[in-house]
């Protein structure tokens, strides 16, 4: 069993005097900066000068420097931007702002494991990866609890990466849920593989044709609606609070016998293959390569797909039902 590190595992001690630098202040930074401030840290931004992000940062209260300024000021850097955008942004903004002996911490080990950003030896790389969206990882942590996350170490220039990493992990509230220790290309590689054979893409396709079949049988979307999505949340909510074991034991004994019996038909052994072939993709590199020539030629696939997704009855009758259910508040 994995070693689980928790809050008693972790200091703030090694950031205490430090100055972190956030580069980025989306999905996952402006969680981690909230959350990092409100552990008491000292967190400065680096953004685009005049983007969305600088004056919402602003308005939140941080100290907004450009990206460049920022990590020339800072003892610790965490890389919070898009993957793609990250070696650009290192080649022209960090690395040559990189004070010796600064902790680079990445979310995600992607283009460190690929070989696409190469840091000079005379830094700390670690990563602090949140195994949860950001906007999990801000909810969790005010409401007292943290979302689990991996820690890795790819370079020890300081001797103490580990403690910075867990010092980080403990001041986002990861150590609150538990913190295992990995490596960049572990982190990487379930986390590709899992995000598109389980989390993402296949959970997204279950949902939209399990829709789809009973609109096409004549039911009502909505009542498609309720079925597969609303539902499915709160069965996962069922799996994440008691496994799968526990959800089934919440549920009637006809769901039960109807779900063990029909469901590994509807996704049986040839999906464990499938999944293994996009897990070779993954492992190969061959699915790098292909995202970043994709995103090199402007992401036409994924915007035609983002848009296929967009349009999709589904949305429209989510984006109803959502109104009528929980008002704007979501
Ligand atoms: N989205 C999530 O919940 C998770 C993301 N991660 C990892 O966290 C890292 C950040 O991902 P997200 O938060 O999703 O990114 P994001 O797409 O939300 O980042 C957007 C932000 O990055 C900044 N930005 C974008 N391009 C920039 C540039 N060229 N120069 C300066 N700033 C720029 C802007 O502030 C923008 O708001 C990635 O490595 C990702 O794989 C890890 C776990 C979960
Ligand atoms: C939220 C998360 O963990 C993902 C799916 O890996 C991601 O956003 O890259
Ligand atoms: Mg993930
Ligand atoms: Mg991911």
């Amino acid at each position: 069993m994995a070693r689980i590190y928790r809050d008693s595992d972790a200091s703030l001690e090694p950031l205490r005097n430090k100055t972190i630098a956030v580069i980025g202040y989306g999905i996952q930074g402006r969680a981690q900066a909230l959350n990092l401030r409100d552990s008491g840290l000292n967190v400065i931004l680096g953004l685009r000068r005049g983007g969305k992000s600088w004056n919402q940062a602003m308005e939140e209260g941080f100290r907004v420097y450009e990206v460049g300024e920022a990590v020339a000021k800072s003892d610790v850097v965490m890389v919070l931007i898009p993957d793609m955008e990250q070696p650009k942004v290192w080649k022209e903004q960090i690395e040559h702002n990189i004070r010796p002996g600064t902790v680079v911490v990445f979310a995600h080990g992607f283009n460190i494991h690929y070989g696409l950003i190469k840091p000079p030896p005379n830094v700390d790389v670690v990563m602090v990866a949140p195994k949860g969206p950001g906007r999990a990882v801000r909810e969790e942590y005010v409401a007292g609890r943290g979302v689990p996350a991996l820690v890795a170490v790819y370079q020890n220039y300081s001797g103490r990466a580990l403690e910075y990493a867990l010092a980080i992990a403990k001041g986002i509230g990861a150590t609150r849920a538990g913190v295992i220790e990995t490596t960049f290309a572990e982190e990487t590689e379930t986390d590709l593989i899992g995000e598109q054979t389980v989390l993402v893409g296949g959970l997204m396709e279950l949902i939209k044709k399990g829709f789809e079949v009973l609109v096409e049988l004549g039911y009502q979307p909505e009542v498609a609606y309720f079925e597969v999505l609303n539902e499915a949340k709160l069965i996962m909510d069922l799996i994440w609070q008691r496994g799968i074991y526990g959800m089934l034991n919440g549920v009637s004994d006809t769901a039960k016998y109807g779900g063990l019996t029909v469901g590994p038909k509807i996704i049986d052994e040839s999906v464990k293959q499938r999944m293994k072939e996009a897990a070779a993709r993954v492992r190969s590199g061959e699915f790098a390569k292909e995202w970043v020539a994709e995103y090199n030629r402007g992401a036409p696939t994924l915007k035609k797909l983002m848009e296929g997704i967009r349009d999709h009855q589904i949305e429209r009758v989510g984006t109803e039902m959502r109104k009528l259910l929980f008002g704007e508040r979501i």
